[in-house]
């Protein structure tokens, strides 16, 4: 495995990509702004915040479908990208294959759709017609069609949407095994506050901004998460907390917790605190967080504990960049 952890001590590992202070402006105001991460080769970050909080368009930033109107991206030369959609431009109303899912955008030699396939679970589907598939094998569908031209990073946006509990624990086995098997970095994109994957290395929080950010805390300690989902959930998820100080309003500006209202958020407007949790909120709190998870899985939906009233618009018509490097795109 290349995860960073097992590169040798003192080694440096330039980033696949880097994003320094980017802010993206649209419609007259900022959607996101100074974000900042990076996403090395083995390394899983997973974006959380609430719907419109901008994790779409700061992945979008990060693999260059989106140009940044403040900041700085930078990719290494050829960086290849394989990128899971949150929303697809499919005409369901054409029979589709899975076999012709995965070449829609380019051919592929045989081996390599049957070798994706096989690694995501789905090689016996191969002439399932795609509108029948399930949540879970139509995630795993796309997942497939992103790794078959093996990419140095995988963007997978809102990965196990539409699926239950236990296909959300094997999707997220199958993204722990691709990064194990194939050494590519991972950025996933989750709108689930309360849970991410327990093998996620950096979790980012943005709420427009970032909020916060830090490892994951393991939750496999926790005797009452283990006996709500079992000890198998308990070794496959992790539960990362958060509090958000401020609420977005429809018109774009923004209430802060301390009742003042501003045009825009910026970490820099002293209205924010940032809290890194890795330190802030550790497993003192896991009980609460295995039980808001409970909640959450049960009612079908999570509460965010945070307002977010924009209506929001996609577009998740991409499957795959074939991303240069971030000077190309940004020339
Ligand atoms: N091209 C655009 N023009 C104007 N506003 C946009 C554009 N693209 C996105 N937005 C707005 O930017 C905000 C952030 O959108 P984004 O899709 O990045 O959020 P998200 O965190 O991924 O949300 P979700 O969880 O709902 O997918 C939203 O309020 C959205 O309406």
């Amino acid at each position: 495995m290349l995860s960073p952890a097992n590169t040798p001590a003192g080694m440096k590992v330039e980033p696949l990509v880097s994003l320094e202070n980017v802010g993206v402006r649209r419609g007259g105001r900022w959607l996101v702004r100074g974000v900042d991460f990076s996403v090395s080769r083995g390394e899983i970050v997973t974006l959380i915040g609430p719907n419109g909080s901008g994790k779409s368009t700061s992945a979008k930033a990060a693999i260059g479908v989106l140009k940044p109107d403040e900041g700085r991206v930078a990719r290494i030369a050829g960086l290849k990208v394989g990128y899971v959609p949150q929303k697809l431009a499919v005409d369901w109303t054409l029979p589709l294959s899975v076999r012709r899912l995965m070449t829609l955008t380019g051919p592929l030699p045989e081996a390599d759709i049957m070798a994706a396939l096989e690694a995501s679970g789905m090689a016996h589907m191969l002439d399932a017609q795609v509108q029948h598939l399930s949540g879970g094998e139509f995630q795993r569908a796309l997942m497939a069609r992103a790794i078959a031209r093996k990419p140095d990073l995988l963007v997978l946006d809102e990965p196990v949407q539409g699926v239950d509990f236990a296909g959300e624990i094997a999707l997220y086995d199958l993204i722990k095994s691709i990064r194990n098997t194939t050494g590519c970095g991972i950025l996933l994109i989750s709108h689930d506050l309360h849970v991410v994957m327990a093998e996620t290395d950096t979790v980012i929080c943005l709420n427009g901004h970032v909020c916060c950010r830090g490892t994951p805390q393991t939750v496999s300690r926790s005797p009452e998460y283990v006996r709500l989902f079992g000890s198998r959930a308990a070794q496959t998820l992790a539960v990362y907390s958060h509090h958000h100080d401020h609420t977005h309003l429809p018109d774009g500006r923004v209430l802060h917790e301390d009742g003042s209202v501003t045009d825009h958020c910026h970490p820099e407007d002293g209205h924010h605190h940032d809290h890194d949790h890795g330190h802030d909120h550790g497993h003192a709190h896991s009980h609460d967080h295995a039980e808001a998870h409970a909640h959450a899985h049960a009612d079908g939906h999570q509460s965010h504990g945070h307002a977010h009233a924009e209506a929001h618009a996609h577009t998740h018509t991409h499957f795959q960049s074939g991303a240069k490097s971030g000077e190309d795109r940004h020339a």
